[in-house]
């Protein structure tokens, strides 16, 4: 189907100026598959992003970790899609877990973020996923539609979108989704958009699973059929991701 393979790399608030540059150029001098072959995006916290967008190399791109909801002005402590866009980042995260549970941000409000970073020419990384009380009463597929549906609702097109199916209960804990849990979601979404949205956009989006990623488990994870990257969180700061980035190949 020609979906190209997707690794982003979410370093969350982590990192000093000395860290983030030795990060740049272990990536600047990392032997990895061509960008024909894998789309590599890095996202570094706010401050750090005119540092990495300008220190890195030309065929990796970076990403904001959040914007806005919508125009910007008198929202103190924000950061709009319009500056993102000034600064010529391409991409953005939106709808993390960690910003859906810590900061209380409703699948809603999400949907409307996706939608006006996409009015504005970003491009998105829009993460779904469940909570492990949620996997465990039996609901994660009606939990990760709903969340699609809320970012499906408010979008006219799919095309700069990323969709990333991260379990909650995977995220930092050092436990991965198995390959058959990972593509059994991934499979549901992408019949999910079949079914809601279109054939093309289902064939077409690129769903990545992020939870617990690392060098040793990636590559049977990218071996499933509607598994198309990662979305990788603590390993994206080590050397590590290089070989995550390799199992593109
Ligand atoms: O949240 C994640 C990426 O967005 C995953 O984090 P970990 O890879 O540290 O589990």
């Amino acid at each position: 189907m020609g979906r190209k393979f997707f690794v982003g790399g979410n370093w969350k608030c982590n990192g000093t100026t000395e860290e983030v540059k030795k990060i740049v150029s272990m990536l600047n001098d990392a032997q990895v598959p061509s960008g024909d072959v894998v789309d590599v995006v890095v996202s570094p916290p706010f401050v750090f992003l005119p540092l990495v967008q300008s220190s890195l190399r030309s065929d990796f791109h970076v990403a904001a970790q959040n914007c806005w909801v919508r125009k910007g002005g008198a929202f103190t402590g924000e950061v709009s899609a319009e500056m993102l866009v000034n600064l010529g980042i391409p991409w953005v995260i939106i709808g993390h877990s960690e910003r859906r549970s810590l900061l209380n941000e409703s699948s809603e409000f999400i949907g409307d973020k996706v939608a006006y970073a996409l009015s504005q020419g970003l491009k998105v990384i829009a993460c779904v996923g469940e909570t492990l009380e949620q996997r465990e009463s039996g609901s994660t597929l009606e939990v990760v539609s709903a969340q699609t549906k809320a970012i499906a609702d408010k979008i006219p097109s799919w095309d700069n979108v990323v969709l990333a199916y991260e379990p909650v209960w995977a995220i930092g804990t050092g436990k991965v989704a198995t390959p058959a849990q990972a593509q059994e979601v991934h499979a549901e979404l992408r019949k999910w958009l079949h079914n809601n949205v279109s054939a093309e956009v289902a064939g077409s989006v690129r769903i990545i699973y992020g939870g617990s990623v690392n060098g040793a488990n990636c590559k049977e994870l990218a071996g499933q059929p509607d598994l198309d990257g990662f979305l990788v969180g603590g390993a994206s700061l080590k050397p590590e991701f290089v070989d995550i980035i390799k199992s593109a190949m």
